[in-house]
């Protein structure tokens, strides 16, 4: 239904989005994943048609999407796009914003106390930026129900979930797409969190610099992630080396196919353990090499253990 053909796009010179190629079936849910910055957004918008292609075509079914050359009001009746709303003051800068509440009487004070806040949010590198200037992070419930009021057939969702509490989000997230399956609305759902994409989605995308590096269905993701980046969408996960025929390769694994095994010649100190739960993430060094393992029990930090990795991982783990 949606088919999306080579397409490119620059906010100044550099293509944010590099040459993108899919297509997704009516009432399917398609996940973006990718690191901060890697497009996800802007290529949300694109369908949308927010932005002019630099190249490329968008389809939905027979009708072609364009950008705001050819509609006077972006987007079609058809598609919602829910965005990610900030309620910024979008002319003041990042530190402006930042120190908004703060007085100005104590001006020292106010920019110390807003450098702190930068540095502890990361964006302290862009304290006289604008926030227009940068990607987003916030939605809104209402505006997720107001989305999907007049029936959409396609839902564009750039971080839903963001700013609601846990407890709130689990029941959201069944409802909202339980809703979309029973009305068949397509969905595009850009998102940090890789439960969404894991348990909700039929498909994913994992974008990096602007292109699309897998396209897979999130139980064959999961399981052959191909490449570090991609497994560790899904949590904290280990490049180790490994035997094969007496010759040493390098395995991508996550903790939990990684057992505790005093037995092994694979030996590595450990740093850090984190209480998990239902588990405990213990973290560890071997020659440089950081080392999660998932363990039933806390490790002190400097006791040296052994490791192996689980029956199960396969060759396919392999890197080259
Ligand atoms: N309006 C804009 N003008 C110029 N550059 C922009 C604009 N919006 C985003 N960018 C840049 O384009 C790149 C992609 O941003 P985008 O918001 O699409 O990323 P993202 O993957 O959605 O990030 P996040 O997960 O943090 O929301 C980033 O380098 C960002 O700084």
């Amino acid at each position: 239904m949606l088919n999306v053909q080579n397409i490119s796009f620059a906010y100044d010179n550099e293509n944010v989005i590099n040459d993108i190629s899919f297509s997704m079936r009516r009432g399917e849910c398609l996940a973006i994943l990718g690191e901060s910055g890697c497009g996800k957004s802007t290529l949300i918008k694109t369908i949308y048609g927010l932005y002019n292609l630099t190249d490329g075509s968008i389809f939905w079914g027979e009708k072609q999407l364009l950008g705001p050359n050819f509609n006077i009001v972006p987007g079609e009746d058809f598609i919602k796009y829910v965005a990610q709303d900030f309620d910024l003051m979008p002319f003041a800068t990042v530190e402006e914003n930042v120190g908004k509440f703060l007085s100005n009487f104590y001006r020292k004070e106010k920019a110390k106390r807003t450098a702190q806040l930068l540095e502890t949010i990361g964006l302290s590198a862009y304290a006289k930026t604008t926030p227009k200037y940068l990607s987003g992070g916030q939605q809104q419930r209402i505006a997720i129900a107001r989305a999907l009021a007049k029936d959409p057939e396609l839902l564009l969702l750039d971080e839903p979930f963001g700013q609601i509490d846990n407890f709130k989000k689990n029941e959201l997230r069944r409802n909202l797409f339980s809703f979309l399956k029973e009305n068949n609305i397509s969905c595009i759902l850009a998102s940090h969190d890789s439960t969404d994409a894991l348990s909700y989605a039929d498909r994913i995308i994992v974008m990096k610099d602007g292109k699309i590096i897998a396209d897979d269905t999130p139980q064959h993701l999961y399981n052959d992630p191909k490449t570090l980046y991609i497994a560790s969408l899904f949590g904290e996960a280990n490049v180790l080396p490994y035997l094969v025929d007496d010759k040493e390769v390098l395995m991508l694994v996550y903790p939990h196919e990684i057992n505790i095994d005093d037995s092994s010649k694979f030996k590595m100190t450990v740093t850090k353990c984190y209480f998990r739960g239902d588990h405990f993430l213990v973290e560890g060094i071997m020659n440089d090499r950081p080392v999660f393992i998932k363990h039933s029990a806390f490790l002190e930090a400097g006791n040296v253990t052994g490791f192996s990795l689980a029956k199960h991982v396969g060759e396919k783990r392999i890197l080259s």
